[in-house]
């Protein structure tokens, strides 16, 4: 069968290999900071640019594909998915630590296609399915082989489906580039990733950010939802700074779960993918299905860390980053 968006991902991993490179080159340099929604939502001109620099070479490749880019919605373009295929861009995911030189930051280049289909990504992880354990090194782990592949439990579809057909993350700063195409694995420069297998979240760490909401109702909501999963207790929590890069860690094996309330689809679409591939549940705060317009996310290595978390998490809800969006979901 033909491969549709094989070459539409080679562009995405050559984009954001090009995007990481300008990024690090402007770390050497002043920063212009400016600030977006609030005083602590920080933009600079390497996020405008480095957005530029993709969309105008995906239009050049792919002229009628669409994008949400985040420095575009921001600029007032819509945050809308579609069945197009959509490039689903953030430019510098870790803005904040860019700004401070705090060493992680990525390039994220998630692509959506046919919103409406209906076919879960967790489709060949289903219970009593999970990855036998990593392959050796550039050995595609392939769903289209059989179900065989994985074993345990495994990502429900309720709690895997996803509307991503390949997510690209570029941890600039560790030259580590992230990949994974719908049904076909995760890697990291070419290795597949699994998740870890540690079923007891007293022996895990968890990660989670801090976001740009200072509202004192918000904080208070973030950290008894901290301290409520520190006392379970875990052996640590851990911030990168990044939302892609905390659920890259996930898919890495190295936390068992990352959680957030308040980032954004482009966040979340290329490292959605990575972690559901990698043999990862995605989940909402509350324990219903993950939806990468709520801005909200559970991301972990198995669905009873998931849970666990959801059940210690003070929910709230965002406006969606579609609210504004003609004919969105509701
Ligand atoms: O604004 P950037 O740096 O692209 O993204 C950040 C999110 O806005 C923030 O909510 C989140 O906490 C942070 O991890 C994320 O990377
Ligand atoms: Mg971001
Ligand atoms: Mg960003």
């Amino acid at each position: 069968m033909t491969d549709l968006w094989q070459d539409a991902m080679d562009h995405a991993v050559s984009a954001a290999r090009g995007a990481g490179q300008v990024v690090r080159e402007a770390l050497l340099e002043d920063r212009m900071v400016m600030v977006k929604s609030s005083s602590v939502d920080l933009v600079t001109q390497t996020d405008q640019k480095v957005e530029q620099l993709i969309i105008q070479s995906v239009k050049e490749k792919f002229p009628t594909h669409r994008f949400i880019g985040e420095e575009s919605v921001a600029a007032g373009e819509p945050c809308v998915l579609s069945d197009e295929p959509t490039w689903i861009i953030d430019p510098i995911d870790g803005t904040t630590n860019f700004v401070h030189r705090f060493p992680f930051v990525a390039v994220s280049i998630g692509f959506s296609v046919n919103k409406q289909r209906a076919e879960p990504a967790g489709r060949a992880s289903g219970p009593g399915q999970q990855r036998a354990g990593p392959a050796g090194p550039g050995q595609q782990l392939s769903r289209a082989s059989g179900p065989s592949q994985r074993a345990g439990p495994a990502a429900e579809p309720l709690l895997a489906f996803l509307q991503v057909e390949f997510g690209v993350v570029y941890s600039c700063l560790e030259d580590k580039m992230f990949t994974a195409r719908r049904g076909r694995g995760s890697f990291c420069n070419g290795d597949p990733l699994q998740v870890s297998e540690q079923k007891a979240i007293q022996q895990s760490i968890i990660a989670t950010e801090f976001g740009s909401d200072r509202d004192p109702e918000v904080v208070d909501k973030i950290f008894s939802s901290l301290r409520n999963i520190l006392c379970i207790p875990v052996h640590g929590i851990r911030s990168a700074g990044t939302a892609a890069i905390n659920m890259c860690l996930v898919a890495s094996g190295c936390v068992e779960a990352y959680y957030e309330i308040g980032m954004h689809v482009w966040d979340l679409a290329a490292a959605s993918l990575i972690v559901s591939e990698a043999g990862g549940v995605l989940m909402d705060v509350e324990g219903g299905p993950f939806d990468l317009m709520s801005r909200r996310v559970i991301a972990a290595n198995n669905r009873t860390i998931a849970e666990r978390i959801s059940g210690e998490i003070q929910a709230y809800a965002p406006a969606r980053d579609d609210a504004a969006a003609p004919g969105a979901d509701p």
